[in-house]
C-alpha cells in the first residue's frame, strides 16, 4: 500500500498486517548456531539479530540506511499549564533540529542515520481535549497519512521520534483510556513539572476521560479524542514501516503511547518493533510491560525526540554485524564443542 486514503482503509490495513519472513529467520537462527562463540554467549544480541532478519526479510542482513523522523505537534491542553515549558518551544526546537543543534542530530550522526523533521501544523494546536475531541476525523487522517508518507521505503531501520510541548499529557490520557488503572499511574513529570503541575495533569486527564467516555472502547477514536498530530503521525509511520518491511525502534513514553494505539487495534501490530529504551517517565516501564517489550537500553533519558530509539541503533547494528559478519566454527577452523 503506497498511502492510506481513509481511516477505514487504515483500519483495514491494521487487521491484515504483513507477516514476518520465517525462512529468513530460520536461516539466521541456523547461522547463529554456527558462529565462533559459546552458544548463547552474545545474550540478547542473538535474538535481536534474528528478529531483525525475520522482519527485514534478509537471512544475512546489514543495516546501512537507518532513518530517524521527528514529528512535531502542538497541543490545546498545553495552555492549561501541564508542561514546565511554553508551547512556542515546539517550533523553536524544530528550528534547532533543522539547524543541527539538538541531541537527536548528534545521536543520529553518530549512528549513521538520516534524520528528517516533520512539523504538523504547529500554528494550529489540537483542541483542548477536556473541551472536545483533540482532532477531527480529517485531522486524524491527515496526521496518519503524514506519518505514513514520512517513512522512506529505502530505509532499513526506522526510529519514530517526537517533539511537542505538553504531549506527555495526551500520551498519559491514551494509556489510561486503553489500559485503565489509576490516572496517577500514567501521569508523570514530563519536562519537569512541579507538584502543582502534576496535580493539574491528573485532573486534565481525568476530565478528558470523562468527556470522551463513550469512545474509549475504540483505539483510533481514543487517538482522535485524546491524542495529538505527532502522536497520530508516529502511529501512521510505525504502520507504514510494517507495510514496507522495515523494522522499527520505538523511543520513549509518547512514542510508546502511539504504538499502544496500534497494539490495541491488533496485538501483532508491534511485532516488527523493539523498545529502544526505557524512559525516566515513570509510566513508560508500565506501558512497555503491557506491550510485552523489554527495552534495549535504560539510561534515565526523558528527552524524547527519538533519542533513546536512535541510541539503540548502535546496539542493533552491533547485533546484526555479529550475525552477518562473524566466521563460523568451520570457516575459522575453531574446534566446536
Ligand atoms: O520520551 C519520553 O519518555 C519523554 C519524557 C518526558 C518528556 N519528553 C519530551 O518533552 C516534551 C513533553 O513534555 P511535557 O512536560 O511538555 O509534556 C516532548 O517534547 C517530549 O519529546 C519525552
Ligand atoms: C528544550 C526541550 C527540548 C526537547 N526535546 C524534546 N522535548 C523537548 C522539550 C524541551 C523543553
Amino acid at each position: 500500500m503506497r498511502d492510506i486514503s481513509s481511516v477505514a482503509e487504515f483500519r483495514d490495513f491494521m487487521s491484515n498486517l504483513p507477516a514476518a519472513d520465517d525462512s529468513a529467520g530460520q536461516a539466521a537462527t541456523e547461522r547463529n548456531a554456527q558462529l565462533t562463540k559459546p552458544p548463547g554467549a552474545l545474550g540478547d544480541l542473538e535474538d535481536l539479530a534474528i528478529w531483525y532478519a525475520r522482519w527485514s526479510g534478509q537471512a544475512r542482513p546489514r543495516i546501512d540506511a537507518p532513518q530517524v523522523v521527528i514529528f512535531a505537534g502542538n497541543h490545546g491542553v498545553a495552555a492549561a499549564g501541564v508542561s514546565a515549558f511554553p508551547p512556542e518551544v515546539t517550533q523553536q526546537m524544530v528550528y534547532n533540529f533543522q539547524a543541527g543543534g539538538a541531541a537527536i542530530n548528534q545521536i543520529s550522526k553518530t549512528f549513521g542515520a538520516k534524520m528528517d523533521v516533520v512539523a504538523l501544523e504547529l500554528d494550529r494546536p489540537t483542541q483542548d481535549f477536556t473541551q472536545g475531541p483533540a482532532m477531527t476525523e480529517s485531522d486524524l487522517l491527515s496526521a496518519l497519512q503524514t506519518g505514513w508518507l514520512a517513512v522512506d521505503p529505502q530505509a532499513d531501520l526506522f526510529v519514530a521520534g517526537e517533539m511537542g510541548i505538553g504531549n506527555t499529557t495526551p500520551a498519559a490520557a491514551i494509556a489510561a483510556a486503553l489500559l485503565g488503572g489509576a490516572v496517577q499511574d500514567w501521569v508523570g513529570r514530563g519536562t519537569g513539572v512541579d507538584d502543582a503541575g502534576l496535580a493539574k495533569k491528573c485532573s486534565v486527564v481525568e476530565a478528558g476521560l470523562a468527556r470522551h467516555a463513550e469512545v474509549l472502547h475504540d483505539p483510533l477514536s481514543v487517538l482522535q479524542a485524546l491524542g495529538g498530530r505527532e502522536i497520530a503521525a508516529m502511529a501512521g509511520s510505525i504502520a507504514a514501516a510494517r507495510a514496507h518491511g522495515i523494522p522499527v525502534l520505538l523511543d520513549g513514553f509518547i512514542c510508546s503511547a502511539a504504538a499502544l494505539v496500534l497494539h490495541a487495534m491488533n496485538p501483532a501490530a508491534l511485532d516488527h518493533t523493539q523498545a529502544g529504551h526505557k524512559s525516566a517517565e515513570g509510566a513508560h516501564a508500565r506501558l512497555l510491560e503491557h506491550l510485552g517489550k523489554t527495552p534495549l537500553l535504560s539510561l534515565g533519558l526523558r528527552l524524547g525526540e527519538g533519542s533513546g530509539g536512535a541510541l539503540a541503533i548502535g546496539v542493533l547494528k552491533g547485533a546484526v554485524a555479529c550475525l552477518s559478519g562473524m566466521a563460523t566454527f568451520a570457516e575459522a577452523g575453531v574446534s566446536d564443542a
